[in-house]
């Protein structure tokens, strides 16, 4: 695991941007694609925002497959939808191709939704392995990752594909890789910063004794992959060291 902290957000956001740059032009040179996994929420925003203008011509876009790690179970104009907020904010701004964005069906029903959308991963990895290139993260300050939620039953998914979920304490649904698909990537890189964060990634990272339950994102196990966290130090102010 690698742990890497910021004195600000903007020195977090550019090295971030530097780093998402240089395992893209990786992919590109080794299998001629990126497959690129967006986190949504709030925080990825101006990162967002910052590869579609400042970092535009450093990557070669015609070359990047865009995909959601989780969605909310709302109308694609929503202002919460997820893919709404990527192509706001980095996706319109780039002119990306339809055909590079997969986005997750919210006019289905959760469970159809999450069907469709591991079969149409599965269309495009058909014939090679399912290794996203980089699933980038967030973290709620309940400790969840993607929509894997405390106490939810995908938290108990061994399968690797997209999958509903009630999420009780949001009275809602959501859509969401399970953590064993996540777990499969060659990049897995948090985006987490803000005080509010803090006790979460303080469980999350330092706790000995796993509690999956309560911190979803002690599932995030990379088999053969890297995980590195990008925090501000806000987020890590109740680190050990
Ligand atoms: O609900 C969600 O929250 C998490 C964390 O969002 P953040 O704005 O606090 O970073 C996010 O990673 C996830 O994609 C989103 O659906």
């Amino acid at each position: 695991m690698n742990l890497l902290i910021y004195k600000t957000q903007e020195e977090l956001q550019e090295d971030l941007v530097d780093y998402i740059v240089a395992i893209a032009n990786k992919a590109i040179e080794e299998h001629d694609m990126f497959n690129f996994v967006l986190t949504g929420g709030n925080s990825p925003k101006a990162l967002y925002h910052s590869l579609a203008t400042t970092y535009k011509e450093k990557i070669d876009w015609t070359k990047v497959y865009f995909f959601f790690g989780d969605e909310r179970n709302v109308m694609p104009t929503h202002e919460s939808y997820n893919g709404l907020m990527a192509k706001n904010a980095m996706l319109d701004l780039l002119e990306i191709p339809e055909d590079q964005i997969f986005y997750v069906d919210t006019t289905l029903a959760p469970e159809k939704a999450a069907i469709e959308y591991t079969k149409a991963i599965n269309a495009h990895f058909k014939g090679s392995d399912l290794n996203f290139d980089l699933i980038l993260l967030g973290m709620g300050d309940d400790a969840h990752t993607a929509s894997l939620f405390p106490g939810t039953s995908i938290l108990n998914s061994k399968e690797v594909e997209v999958d509903s979920v009630f999420v009780e304490k949001l009275s809602t649904y959501r859509i969401s890789f399970t953590a064993p698909l996540i777990n499969k990537a060659r990049n897995i890189a948090f985006l987490v910063f803000g005080e509010n964060k803090a006790n979460a990634v303080k469980h999350v990272i330092e706790d000995k004794k796993k509690n999956t339950k309560l911190y979803p994102t002690q599932l995030i196990q990379p088999i053969d992959g890297s995980v590195t966290w990008f925090l501000d130090d806000a987020a890590a102010a109740l680190l050990d060291s």
